[in-house]
């Protein structure tokens, strides 16, 4: 698969805050990327950066193989679609897609036939055919969220960025449009970098997932790799789905303040030692049940439960008082109820842990 972009060493600041401290990154041609990161990651500059609407103080942006540094956002091939949609109001939905290519700097398309064939196909692409005329006021938050793709891609974009393009919609809608996303840059082939900060959505839309923290992309990979394999307990504690243990390898074991874990051939090297498990690896015991072979346990108090429709999360606190999650998948076993302050056994085997040092 070919690059469509690439940044070396791109830094950015604002006065004394560093947004962008370095950033390397390859995109591949004709695929959906996530950036995921937490609140102030630099996610947003990142995407003005590319876009060509604020200058790096250093670093180099390559797109389509040609060095994109000086060169203006609207001469750059690459369409942006903004969290409010920022339609025009006062148009149609057809004349909201149109404006761009008639009124383009470079190239306005003039003849009105051509106009309206390319209007025409864009609105059949993104499934808005039947509310051509309609103002843009009178559609719903899914539809203007089609409206500002179309508007985009109409130009002819050879990469897209989104920033928090689902935010705005309600989270019923949000869930469907991910599908709806994907399957319109699968019909039209370009490259879309969606910036995101929530990890399901990261996750289930992105062939490629890039993590970004503190300014730097923490994480590369294919959404599998990133969630069975974070690179770091940063990364891990950010998807929200493991319990992190910091502490120190001592010999073939990992030592914590909440007990001391036999630990597997596989370290994954990091700046800072940590041992995860994932939430839904762990089995729950009556207190005093003895780990198995290649198990380890330990004893925790039962806090409280939470359903969140096909799973269920247990909460205990352990002995240093840290809380310790468990998520039992309701297709697995029937609804467990468990003791109020009640003690329990909790198993997980020990190639399952992930340990950072
Ligand atoms: N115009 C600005 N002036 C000063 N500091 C800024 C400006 N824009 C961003 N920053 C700072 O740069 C850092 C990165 O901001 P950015 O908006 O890129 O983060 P983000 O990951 O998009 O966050 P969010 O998810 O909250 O939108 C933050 O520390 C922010 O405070």
């Amino acid at each position: 698969m070919s690059t469509v972009l690439q940044l070396s060493n791109v830094v950015k600041s604002y006065g004394d805050a560093v947004a962008l401290a370095g950033i390397d990154l390859s995109l591949p041609d004709d695929s959906y990327v996530s950036l995921l990161g937490p609140s102030g990651a630099g996610k947003t500059t990142l995407l003005r950066v590319i876009a060509g609407f604020e200058a790096p103080e250093s670093g180099t942006i390559r797109f389509g193989g040609r060095e994109i540094g000086g060169v203006s956002p609207h001469e750059r091939g690459i369409g942006f679609v903004f969290q409010n949609f920022a339609l025009f109001p006062h148009l149609t939905v057809e004349k909201n897609i149109a404006f761009g290519l008639v009124n383009r700097d470079r190239n306005p398309v003039t003849d009105t036939e051509a106009v309206r064939r390319k209007v025409r196909d864009m609105i059949a692409l993104v499934g808005l055919t039947g509310l051509e005329g309609r103002a843009v006021t009178q559609i719903s938050g899914g539809q203007k969220q089609r409206v500002a793709l179309a508007r985009t891609l109409v130009t002819e974009p050879r990469m897209v960025l989104l920033d928090e393009p689902l935010g705005a919609l309600d989270a019923n809608l949000r869930t469907r449009m991910r599908s709806e996303l994907r399957a319109i840059r699968e019909r039209c082939g370009v490259t879309f970098l969606h910036v995101t900060g929530s990890e399901t959505e990261a996750l289930s839309m992105g062939d490629t997932v890039l993590v970004l923290d503190r300014g730097r992309i923490a994480q590369q990979a294919d959404a599998d790799t990133i969630y069975n394999r974070p690179v770091s307990p940063a990364v891990a504690r950010f998807f929200n789905c493991y319990n992190i243990f910091f502490g120190q390898v001592d010999a073939e074991r990992f030592v914590t303040p909440a007990g001391t874990f036999p630990i597997g051939p596989t370290v994954q090297k990091s700046d800072r030692q940590a041992y995860a498990i994932r939430y839904d690896r762990i089995a729950i015991r009556p207190a005093g049940t003895q780990a198995g072979d290649g198990e380890i346990g330990i004893e925790g108090t039962f806090l409280a439960s939470e359903y969140t429709g096909s799973a269920i999360t247990s909460f205990f606190t352990l002995d240093d008082g840290k809380v310790f999650e468990v998520e039992t998948h309701l297709s697995q076993a029937a609804p467990q109820s468990y003791e109020p302050h009640g003690r329990y056994g909790l198993i997980w085997k020990k190639d399952d842990a992930i340990v950072y040092a």
